[in-house]
């Protein structure tokens, strides 16, 4: 397996490793998803085997009601995740090996020693910050991170342990498609300068601000890039009415911002990598008067982004970004496994059982024309 290049291969029968213009099939290493919403409870029972199936690992955000605050939390979730993951697996007939990287959330009040505890426990890879008020389930958030957060903030630079950022500041005044771009100089700047050696992602990037900063910036950092900032603009949220399954914070932006997201994700860079951001509401909290931020991804998380990177003939990079940039980050060994996708049309489906209601998928009803191949001895065979 290279490790510099998606294979691709003109003919499924054959497999062999021949490049083509429009080929049949890419193999990749086994990719990682490095932000990923599995949520608790019946919920995370019907999400965790989309994730499974084409993932390695997955780097799990702590925002769950009440977050995740402790290495305690983070150990009993875990447990969870991978209860719901051998059920789901024997239901269907094949538990799949993946890994959950467990996360936690910041706050005003998280103890220094908490980063060291979590450090020690090898199973939590970083620590969230959601600036009060600025996403789902942020509202135990951080207030004010310099001014609160800097004994902790130094305990995490000096152990090794990132920081990964929803990257929006919450000031009513600004308009909401500049937060972004405004958090890079009221915090994201200021926070470098006073940790350089901190390890920072920012997460789910959507301006060609952020993308140019993250490209340029000094020091430790990297970014998560979604299929939707790729795929669509903000048109979408708008296409002959409004569309509520279109919707996440940070929300599209317009076309300029995606095409400079897509020039990133597929540059090569090591610093931008794979991060789905899959979210899963119910249908019943997307479509109301105030309906939540998340789009769901996770079922055709690998087909969305194949078909970004072949929009402009850069398959032969999917593979860095998927399977190889995240790890290197992380300091982690990319995974022993492969994924194949092939060139077969697959229609996404309205919707997808969640708990006591469904999801909407994102592109439901769209028909995408890549899909995972199935491993043997799954039941989807
Ligand atoms: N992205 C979203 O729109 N929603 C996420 C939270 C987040 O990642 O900001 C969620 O948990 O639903
Ligand atoms: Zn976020
Ligand atoms: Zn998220």
């Amino acid at each position: 397996m290279s490790q510099t290049s998606s294979h691709a291969f003109s003919d499924r029968a054959a497999g062999v490793t021949e490049a083509s213009a429009a080929p049949a099939g890419i193999r990749l290493c086994r990719p990682d998803d490095w932000h990923l919403h599995l949520r608790d409870g019946a919920v995370l029972r019907d999400v965790v085997m989309d994730s499974a199936r084409q993932f390695g690992r997955a780097i799990v955000m702590p925002n769950l009601k009440p977050p995740v605050l402790t290495t305690e939390d983070a150990r009993a979730y875990r447990g969870r995740i991978l209860d719901a993951l051998r059920l789901a697996g024997e239901r269907e007939g094949d538990v799949p090996a993946f890994d959950p990287l467990m996360t936690l959330y910041l706050t005003d009040r998280t103890p220094p020693d908490e980063i060291r505890r979590a450090r020690e426990s090898g199973f939590v890879y970083g620590v969230k910050l959601y600036p009060a008020g600025a996403t789902t389930h942020s509202d135990a958030g951080v207030t004010d991170l310099l001014g609160q957060c800097k004994a902790t903030l130094a305990a995490m630079q000096e152990c090794g342990m990132p920081l990964l950022v929803h990257g929006e500041v919450t000031d009513p005044d600004v308009d909401l498609f500049d937060r972004e771009a405004v958090f890079i100089e009221r915090v994201m700047q200021p926070l470098r300068r006073t940790f350089p050696e901190l390890k920072v992602v920012f997460e789910h990037l959507t301006t060609a601000d952020g993308a140019a900063y993250v490209a340029q910036a000094e020091g430790p950092i990297g970014a998560t890039l979604t299929p939707q900032h790729l795929l669509y603009n903000r048109n979408a949220l708008f296409k002959g009415g409004l569309r509520p399954h279109w919707y996440c914070l940070p929300v599209l932006k317009r076309e300029t911002h995606r095409q400079a997201l897509l020039k990133a994700a597929t540059s090569g860079n090591p610093r931008f990598f794979l991060g789905t951001d899959s979210a899963p509401h119910p249908r019943g909290a997307k479509e109301q008067d105030c309906g939540c931020a998340g789009c769901y991804t996770a079922r055709h998380a690998l087909a969305l982004y194949a078909t970004a990177f072949e929009s402009v003939g850069r398959l032969d990079r999917l593979e860095a970004f998927a399977s190889l940039h995240g790890p290197a980050f992380y300091g982690l060994a990319p995974n022993a496994g492969t994924l194949t996708l092939e060139r077969v049309a697959d229609p996404i489906p309205r919707n997808l059982p969640l708990g006591d209601d469904v999801v909407v998928p994102l592109a439901a009803g769209e028909s995408l024309p890549w899909r995972v191949r199935p491993e043997r001895g799954s039941a989807a065979d």
